[in-house]
């Protein structure tokens, strides 16, 4: 319903049939394990040798043990020291591997690929064998077992943990963050945890099921819980010696351990498909914040790059150079478009002005400056504030370009606690209201949802939001508009024009039409194979005299146009074998310095189709 606020999506699979029996089951189960003790500790330690080794009977529905105890009180008393004991073997699991794998994931290279070595032996172990050669060591008690199984899931979860911070630590919007000068900590905490932990949390659930019945195990092989405390485990090995008198005193505690293991197990099916729900994505957040002084004179270009050339490593280590000498001017308030087919290196160059270049590449320049900033070298703490409050930075893709699990208003007003401390009130203030001047409907409602909630028009138009909640000098815009539809892109478009006409930023848009570059930019640079072919004023298209500019402007039709003849086609270019690679004094992102240079082969082809 519109202007109600939807419910949390874990709420929403509780509310399904399975979603439904598993929280009922979890309440039963905790309300036994509470309870039970104490209510029916004396019926289960009660002897009563007249009625010793009784079937099942009305009186006794999981008939008496040897000693005349009830069963069913037994299995019932026992629970507590069951689902603890797997709990607890569950927590040294999970905090042991995410230990493991949080700190196999900073470690240098060789140290972290011996961990993971390790790791991956230990997990070619079957994960009982694992279990008892560690209840060996910690001996034959229940604290002995509960380490021995914590221990052996140690390495499931390191591995776990590596692999999701890995790929998480690899976001843009991780990179986002550390470029704004997020300490380690905070961005661990805002952009790590939320996006590791709900997978941690559904592993460890269905692991929790795995550890019951291993510790179940380790009791019925006599290595668990020992006399005169009993488990599930203990209480099934000694019904098994009676198993074909009365069937039930083993069948009561085995229907124990299999169904707290399947509620467990469907525990994480429910936490799982409650975080399907949610969505996911990845991405780079916003670059936000409160407007600073500007450090450099305000008719200073935004962007002076020459003769910038970007090199990546191939996999045989080689450099190969993409950008060969690119030269790109933006003054104040103007709108440059970068033209070009795939792979001709528009992003490299705008990635580079924005300092955004992982460090696998390595950028050399004669000049490459943004307001003041040498971007060829790692900004300063100071400069690194100044990027983050100056440049925008809105992608083709718009969900991978937002965090998944923050939603639109906290990513809005992040940069804000970042660098400007703005009282958390007045942040979202200023984002309700940046969201309307782009025109996002039910604003206020927008602001507390996550962006898989928003459509892909919307979500784009979030991100030019998040240029409002600052004072940019410079949005860069990568085809910002190229996965939406005709009617969407006009919007976009609009939104992007709005937010340029009331930042009085600069803006680089990159896009490969050309027709839709000619409509909306001051100046339109045209990229081949990783060189500027052409600049051009785009109200004077005749003026255009390389052939690859006016191959460009032949391919996109008019009122005029043939429909009956195809197309023309801009011819591909050989491929650029001869690329230079740079020496050895190139810098990367973080300075270092550069491997020796040698020539190599680009890795994409540089053409695709042309726009029509
Ligand atoms: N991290 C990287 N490692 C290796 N090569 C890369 C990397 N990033 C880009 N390249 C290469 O640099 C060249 C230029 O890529 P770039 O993304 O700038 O092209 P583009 O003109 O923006 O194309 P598209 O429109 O398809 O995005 C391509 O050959 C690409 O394969």
């Amino acid at each position: 319903m519109p202007g109600t606020r939807p419910r949390p999506a874990l709420l929403r699979t509780l509310a399904t049939p399975r979603g439904a029996a598993v929280a009922a089951g979890l309440l039963l189960l905790a309300l036994v394990t509470a309870f039970g003790p104490a209510l029916l500790g004396d019926a289960a330690d009660t002897r009563d040798l007249a009625a010793r080794q009784q079937g099942a009977s009305l009186a006794h529905p999981f008939g008496t043990d040897d000693l005349g105890r009830d069963l069913l009180a037994r299995v019932l008393v026992a629970t507590r020291l069951s689902v603890l004991l797997a709990l607890g073997a569950t927590a040294i699991s999970v905090v042991g591997g995410a230990v493991v794998g949080i700190v196999a994931a900073v470690l240098p290279a060789a140290l972290r690929r011996a961990v993971n070595a390790l790791v991956d032996i230990l997990l070619s172990f079957p994960w009982l064998l694992l279990a008892l050669f560690f209840s060996v060591i910690w001996g034959t008690t229940a604290t002995g077992a509960m380490l021995a199984v914590g221990f052996a899931g140690v390495p499931v979860f390191a591995r776990l943990v590596s692999t999701l911070a890995a790929s998480v630590a690899g976001t843009e919007y991780v990179h986002a963050a550390r470029m704004l000068g997020s300490a380690p900590l905070r961005t661990a905490r805002v952009h790590l945890l939320p996006n590791v932990l709900p997978p941690l949390l559904v592993n460890a659930a269905a692991h929790a099921s795995v550890s019951l019945l291993s510790f179940a195990a380790l009791s019925f092989l006599g290595l668990g819980v020992q006399a005169p405390a009993y488990d599930w485990g203990r209480l099934l090995n000694e019904g098994a010696r009676r198993i074909y008198v009365d069937p039930m005193a083993a069948v009561g505690p085995g229907l124990a351990i299999v169904l707290t293991g399947v509620l467990l197990a469907l525990l994480g099916e429910v936490l799982s498909e409650g975080g399907r729900r949610r969505g996911r994505a990845g991405g780079r957040p916003p670059r936000a914040g409160t407007g600073v002084a500007p450090a450099v004179a305000d008719d200073a270009p935004v962007v002076d790059v020459r003769d910038l050339r970007v090199a990546f490593a191939a996999e045989d280590g080689s450099l190969v150079e993409r950008v060969h000498g690119v030269d790109l001017r933006v003054a104040p308030r103007e709108v440059v478009g970068l033209v070009g087919e795939s792979g001709s290196g528009k992003s490299v160059t705008a990635m580079a002005v924005a300092g955004l270049l992982g460090p696998d590449a390595r950028v050399r320049a004669e000049r490459l400056v943004f307001r003041g900033i040498d971007m060829t070298r790692p900004p300063s703490p100071a400069e690194r504030t100044r990027l983050g409050l100056e440049q925008t930075m809105i992608f083709q893709d718009p969900l991978s370009s937002l965090n998944p699990s923050l939603t639109v208003g906290r990513q809005l007003t992040e940069v804000t606690e970042v660098h400007a401390r703005t009282l958390r009130a007045a942040a979202r203030a200023r984002a309700l209201a940046a969201l309307e001047r782009v025109r996002v409907p039910e604003a206020a409602r927008r602001l507390r949802q996550l962006p898989h909630e928003l459509s892909g028009g919307m979500r784009q138009r979030v991100m030019i939001a998040t240029g409002l909640m600052v004072t940019p000098r410079l949005i860069v815009a990568d085809e910002p508009t190229t996965a939406l539809d005709v009617t969407v892109q006009r919007q976009v478009l609009g939104a992007l024009r709005g937010a340029q006409r009331e930042t009085g930023a600069a803006i680089l848009l990159i896009s490969h039409d050309i027709a839709l570059v000619s409509g909306f930019c001051d100046r339109v640079v045209v990229m081949r194979s990783g060189r500027v072919v052409e600049e051009l004023d785009p109200r004077r298209w005749q003026d255009a005299t390389h052939p690859y500019t006016r191959g460009l402007i032949a391919c996109v039709p008019d009122m005029t146009t043939d429909r009956t003849r195809p197309l023309p086609v801009v011819e591909p270019e050989a491929p650029d074998d001869a690329a230079p690679a740079l020496d050895p004094g190139a810098t990367d992102r973080s300075g270092r310095t550069g491997p020796p240079a040698r020539p190599g082969r680009p890795g994409r082809p540089t053409r695709k189709g042309v726009p029509a």
